[in-house]
Formats: C-alpha cells, sequence, structure tokens
C-alpha cells in the first residue's frame, strides 16, 4: 500500500509542465485577468493585499482544475484535432489517474482557499462556475448542440463576478455589465476559430456551428453578436461605471473588431478568420485594461 502512495506521488511529480499545461495556462491567465479588475473594480481603493492574493489564487486553481477535467473528459476527441493532439493526454505524457488526482486536488484547495479566506459565496459562485464548464459545457453540451459555447460561455463570463463577490460579498450590478461584455464577446472569439478550423471539428465529430450550419450562417452570427457586443462594451461608460480613457479605448477596441468582422463577413478566409480570432483575445485583455486604468485615474483624479 505504501509502496503505491510513493509510487503515484513519484508519478505525480515526473513532469509538473504536463500538469501545468493540463490547466490551460493562457486561457486560465485571462480569465484570472479578468477577476482580478472585477476585484479593482469593486473598491475606490486598493484592494486588501492578503484578500487579493487568496481570492486570485483561489479562482486560478479552480480555473485550472476545470480545464483539466476538461482536458480529461475531452481527451479522445483531442487525439482527434491537430490543434490538440499533443496535449498531456492525448500525448501520452500523463494517464487519466494522475490527471483525476491532479484536478481534483487543485480545485479542493482552490475553493478551500476561497471559503477560509475570502467568502462562502464566492466559493459558492467558483463551484457553480466550475460546473457549468467541467460538466455542463464539457459533457452536456458541447457534444449535443451548436449553441454549446452560447450557452457555455456563461462560464467563462463569470470571472469578474468572481472577483467583485470576493470584495463586497455582493452580486453587484456592475459585475453584471462585466458579464455581459465576456458573454457577448465568446462566440465571436470561438466561431473565428471554428471556421478555420472547421475540418477538424467536423472530424473529431464535434458540432460546433461553422460544421453544423456553414461558413454564411456562423458569419452572419459572428456579425450579430459582434454588434451586440459594441452596444454592451459602451455601458460602463453610459450608466457611470467608467469614465474618458475607457471610453476612448473601447471605441477605437469597438471599431477595429468591427473592422476585422466586416471584412470578415464580406471576404472570408482562414487567415483573416486566424487574424480576428487573435484581435478577439488581445480586445478582451485591452477593455479590461482600459476599465482598471480608468478606475484608477478617476479615483486619483
Ligand atoms: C465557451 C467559451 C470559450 C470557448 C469555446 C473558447 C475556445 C477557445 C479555443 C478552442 C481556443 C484555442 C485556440 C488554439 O488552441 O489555438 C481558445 C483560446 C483562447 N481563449 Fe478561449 N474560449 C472560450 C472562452 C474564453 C474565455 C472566457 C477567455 C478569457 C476570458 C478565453 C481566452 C482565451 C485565450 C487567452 C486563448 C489563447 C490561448 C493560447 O494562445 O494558447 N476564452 N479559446
Ligand atoms: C473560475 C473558473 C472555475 C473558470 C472555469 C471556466 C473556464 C476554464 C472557462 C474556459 C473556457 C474555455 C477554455 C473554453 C475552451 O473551450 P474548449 O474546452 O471547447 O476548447 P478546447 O477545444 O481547446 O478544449
Amino acid at each position: 500500500m505504501a509502496n503505491v502512495l510513493v509510487m503515484n506521488v513519484q508519478e505525480l511529480s515526473v513532469n509538473f509542465r504536463s500538469f501545468f499545461v493540463l490547466c490551460k495556462p493562457r486561457v486560465s491567465a485571462l480569465i484570472v485577468f479578468t477577476a482580478m479588475i472585477g476585484m479593482f473594480l469593486a473598491t475606490p481603493h486598493m484592494v486588501p493585499l492578503g484578500l487579493l492574493l487568496a481570492a486570485t489564487i483561489g479562482i486560478a486553481m479552480a480555473s485550472g482544475s476545470a480545464a483539466a477535467f476538461n482536458c480529461l473528459i475531452e481527451q479522445s476527441i483531442d487525439a482527434k484535432m491537430a490543434r490538440t493532439k499533443q496535449r498531456p493526454l492525448p500525448s501520452g505524457q500523463v494517464n487519466s489517474l494522475q490527471t483525476f488526482i491532479f484536478a481534483t486536488t487543485v480545485g479542493c484547495i482552490g475553493l478551500s482557499i476561497l471559503y477560509a479566506f475570502v467568502n462562502p459565496l464566492t466559493m459558492w459562485l467558483t463551484l457553480g462556475t466550475f460546473v457549468g464548464y467541467a460538466v455542463i459545457y464539457t459533457v452536456f453540451l458541447k457534444p449535443a448542440t451548436p449553441l454549446n459555447i452560447v450557452i457555455g460561455g456563461a462560464s467563462g463570463a463569470m470571472p469578474p463576478i468572481l472577483g467583485w463577490a470576493a470584495v463586497t460579498n455582493s452580486i453587484s450590478p456592475e459585475s453584471l455589465i462585466l458579464f455581459m461584455i465576456i458573454f457577448a464577446w465568446t462566440p465571436p472569439h470561438f466561431w473565428s476559430l471554428a471556421l478555420y478550423r472547421r475540418h477538424e471539428y467536423a472530424k473529431a465529430g464535434v458540432p460546433m456551428l461553422p460544421v453544423t450550419h456553414g461558413e454564411a450562417f456562423t458569419l452572419l452570427h459572428i456579425l450579430l453578436y459582434t454588434i451586440i457586443l459594441v452596444t454592451i462594451s459602451i455601458l460602463p461608460f453610459t450608466l457611470g461605471m467608467s469614465h474618458l480613457i475607457y471610453l476612448v479605448s473601447v471605441i477605437m477596441l469597438d471599431a477595429i473588431f468591427m473592422a476585422y468582422v466586416i471584412a470578415l463577413y464580406r471576404n472570408y478566409s482562414h487567415e483573416l478568420s486566424r487574424r480576428t480570432f487573435r484581435y478577439s483575445i488581445l480586445y478582451l485583455t485591452l477593455l479590461f485594461l482600459s476599465l482598471l486604468l480608468d478606475h484608477y485615474w478617476a479615483v486619483s483624479f
């Protein structure tokens, strides 16, 4: 028994990098970033350092754990797609048991940190977000419907609400606006990728919108969701939550996003679709950064 335990501990330490990759670090980094901005925006002062650290680490661990569970559940799909077949599970760097132990441990520690050092509300909301992505999206929606990412996107949009709740112990209308921004951003973000990767999704049997409804239909929906996104993105200014720095930044970011999406709609190419996807990530990063700059600028003047 002791030998088996020692072996498992040794196996777990074999390849830290593989475990890190299971957490989808770049996606999780942006998720944590949006949660942190939620924390900063929730108070005119500095977020107490202990709270900032505990909430950031707790949310990061929950996000990494959710991503690792997604990798565990989707390993056979990942094995069929060029983009994902190098991931630690399909390439054999880690096995299912190791991943399960890792994801459970990291998730439990993350949630415990939130419960003990942040507040129970943030822990419960994070647990809901975790279930939304790792179970509802991954197990039920993704294999079943091309609307998977619209509904599943609600999970990815939760982090600012989590951050806000960490600081105020409540769900505020302002954090719901940040939720709506990410919620409306997710379809153009994902479908621009799904368009140029559609053959891989078709091969893996995943019913993504370009596979089930074709290019023209997907392009129209990218355009419509981007128009919704642009409209919602102005709300922090019109509702008095943000000021001129944000307004100027978001108008520029929106104009570029619209330019990409209109160009894509008029004259589709895989290359332009790839560039639109990459821009979507820059868009969200800079939008949240400008919310932060605007917040502290307004506080200090
Ligand atoms: C249901 C919702 C979402 C879906 C289906 C989705 C899908 C994807 C996919 C398939 C990729 C991989 C691209 C690749 O391997 O080249 C990706 C990349 C990325 N996504 Fe999303 N995404 C979603 C939500 C989010 C959210 C909420 C965020 C952050 C707030 C986010 C941030 C990113 C980032 C930063 C990357 C780039 C990762 C890299 O360069 O390795 N995504 N997304
Ligand atoms: C705080 C917390 C618990 C957050 C969890 C929410 C979370 C990790 C959302 C991530 C969204 C995401 C990576 C989607 C990728 O889609 P996919 O899984 O279909 O992409 P793939 O084809 O690359 O696997």
